[in-house]
C-alpha cells in the first residue's frame, strides 16, 4: 500500500558521467547530516540522509531523495509522514548507526525521542526538527523523491552542526 501520490511520468536518466565519477564528485559537497523517521500504521522507521533541501518557503517545502532499496521506503510511503532531525556534532554515532545495518530497535534506543504533529518521532536535541507530512513523490533513478509540507519546526540551541564532506564527518560552528 502507497498513501502518498507518485508521478509515474519517466525522467530522462541519459547521461555520459560515470556512476563512480558522479559520486567522487558528490562527495565533494559538504551537506548537513539528517535523521529521517517515520511513524503509523506502518511502524516506526529512520534513516540517515544527507539529500535534504529546501523548495519553497510558501508553503513551507522540503525534498527527500530516498533510495527505493532501503529498509524504510515501505514505512515511510504507507505512513505519509516524516520528521526531519537536523543532527549536532553530539550526534556522529546516531548517524552511524540510521546509516547503517543496525536493526530499527537498536536505532532508536541510541537516542531520546517525543511524538510530533504528524506522528514522526522528533529527535529530542536536534538542532532543528521539521515535522512534515509527505504531499507528492516522483521516481528518478534508484531514488523516490518526497515533497513534504512542513506542518511544525522545533529550534533549538546547539553549538555545532553535523556536516558530511569528503566521506568523513566534520563540526561546523564548533
Ligand atoms: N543520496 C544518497 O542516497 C546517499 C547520500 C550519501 C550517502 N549515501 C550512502 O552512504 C554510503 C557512503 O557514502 P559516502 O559519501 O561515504 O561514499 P560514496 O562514495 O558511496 O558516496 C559519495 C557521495 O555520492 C552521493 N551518493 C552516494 N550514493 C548515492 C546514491 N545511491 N544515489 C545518489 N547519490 C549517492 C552522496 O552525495 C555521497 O556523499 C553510500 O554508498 C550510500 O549507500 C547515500
Ligand atoms: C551520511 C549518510 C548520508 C546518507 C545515507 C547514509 C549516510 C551514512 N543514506 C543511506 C541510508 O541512511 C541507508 O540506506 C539506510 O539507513 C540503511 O539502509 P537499511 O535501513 O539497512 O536498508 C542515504 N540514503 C538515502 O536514501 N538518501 C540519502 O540522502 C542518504 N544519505
Amino acid at each position: 500500500m502507497n498513501s502518498v501520490p507518485t508521478f509515474s511520468q519517466p525522467v530522462n536518466l541519459v547521461s555520459d558521467v560515470s556512476q563512480q565519477g558522479f559520486r567522487d564528485a558528490m562527495a565533494k559537497m559538504g551537506a548537513a547530516v539528517n535523521i529521517i523517521t517515520t511513524d503509523g500504521p506502518a511502524g516506526r522507521a529512520g534513516f540517515a540522509a544527507t539529500a535534504v533541501c529546501s523548495v519553497t518557503d510558501s508553503p513551507a517545502t522540503l525534498l527527500i531523495c530516498l533510495n527505493r532499496t532501503a529498509s524504510v521506503f515501505n514505512a515511510v510511503m504507507e505512513n505519509g509522514v516524516v520528521c526531519v532531525n537536523v543532527l549536532t556534532s553530539a550526534h556522529e554515532n546516531l548517524s552511524s548507526l540510521f546509516g547503517g545495518k543496525t536493526p530499527v530497535d537498536e536505532r532508536f534506543a541510541a537516542a531520546e525521542w517525543q511524538e510530533g504533529v504528524t506522528g514522526a518521532p522528533m529527535l529530542a536535541d536536534a538542532m532543528v526538527s521539521f515535522d512534515c507530512r509527505i504531499i507528492e513523490s516522483q521516481d528518478v533513478g534508484t531514488h523516490r523523491v518526497l515533497f513534504c509540507a512542513v506542518q511544525q519546526i522545533r529550534e533549538q540551541e546547539a553549538d555545532a552542526a553535523l556536516v558530511y564532506y569528503k566521506r568523513a564527518y566534520h563540526h561546523l560552528g564548533a
